[in-house]
């Protein structure tokens, strides 16, 4: 058998209830910041597709929205992407903290048990606790599931992340790839754009505001000068939010514009003019029709 004949492809998905690292992790993964990172709860609303490349394998990672009991329309949507999801990969990386698992994660395994794809049991953030409180916790968790490998890791200075990707590995078949060796994700660069803005919106934002928020890029035109020029809005539930999203005198969405100005430049290597409007459509979470407009439809 030749080198090229053992080749192996394939798809991981990453399930965890919110907040656990996911985003995180997956960057950390790739070595490039592709989803977004926040300390507020349920920020992950889409699935990325991101890819690692290696001499041996090509990996395709799926983030998934957190798991969680759905409260609304939109909610219900994340939770059915989710699980669609943890049937169609070849392996799946169930991400907690280190923690006793509490009832979000408990759904999770309740869900997993209904589908037959390996399962890699990430407990992350290690570098939060001593290493002789890990056992106790590993063992906690080998009693709850049939795990095919338990890896402790931290997504926040990288310790043990390589391994889970040899890991992970081990698990796909023999296959092609299926993405060119310099592409990190399929998503197109609004996407990515929407994203950085919105990732903003949730770190200078506070209460109600975040959850309420859906950017869409409207236009994207690289100038003669060569500077790319994005007009987005900004789309919230309510005039009062639109007041605080805008600021006296427009400080808070210059600052949001701002610093979602320099990400973009940073990542995209360009310089760049954001134009941010915001916008009012009431209980848009609630209405099918907006949360199509705004990109969350399913996707297979
Ligand atoms: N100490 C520590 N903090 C971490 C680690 N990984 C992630 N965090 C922090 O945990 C918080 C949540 O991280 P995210 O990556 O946004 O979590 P998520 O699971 O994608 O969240 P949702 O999008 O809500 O599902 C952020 O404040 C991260 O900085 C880690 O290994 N150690």
């Amino acid at each position: 058998m030749t080198a090229k004949d053992s080749y192996k492809s394939g798809f991981a998905a990453i399930v965890g209830r919110p907040n656990v690292g996911k985003s995180t992790l997956l960057n950390r993964l790739v070595g490039q910041k592709i989803a977004i990172v926040s300390d507020k709860p349920q920020t992950t609303r889409h699935k990325i597709h991101s890819v690692i490349t290696r001499e041996d394998a090509q990996l395709v990672l799926l983030d998934t929205p957190g798991i969680h009991k759905p409260k609304h329309r939109l909610g219900e949507y994340m939770v059915e992407v989710a699980l669609g999801t943890l049937k169609e990969v070849d392996v799946i990386l169930f991400v907690v903290e280190t923690e006793t698992p509490g009832p979000g994660d408990t759904f999770i395994l309740e869900q997993m048990k209904r589908v037959t794809t390996p399962v890699l049991l990430v407990i992350n953030k290690i570098d939060r606790i001593a290493k002789h409180d890990l056992l106790p916790l590993i063992e906690g968790y080998r009693q709850l599931y049939d795990f095919k490998e338990i890896v402790p890791v931290s997504a926040l200075n990288g310790e043990n992340v390589e391994r889970l990707t040899d890991l992970m590995v081990n698990y796909l078949p023999a296959g092609p790839k299926y993405y060119p060796d310099d592409m990190v994700t399929d998503r197109p660069e609004r996407f990515i754009m929407a994203e950085l803005i919105r990732e903003k919106v949730l770190h200078l934002t506070s209460q109600e505001v975040p959850h309420s928020v859906a950017v869409v890029v409207e236009d994207v035109a690289e100038r003669a000068n060569g500077v790319v020029a994005v007009r987005a809005i900004v789309y919230t539930e309510r005039d009062s939010q639109k007041r605080i999203l805008i600021g006296k005198s427009g400080a808070m969405l210059k600052r949001i514009g701002q610093q979602a100005r320099e990400e973009m430049e940073a990542l995209f290597g360009s310089k760049f003019f954001l134009e941010l409007w915001v916008k009012v459509k009431a209980d848009w979470r609630n209405k099918d029709s907006y949360i199509s407009n705004f990109g969350y439809t399913p996707e297979r």
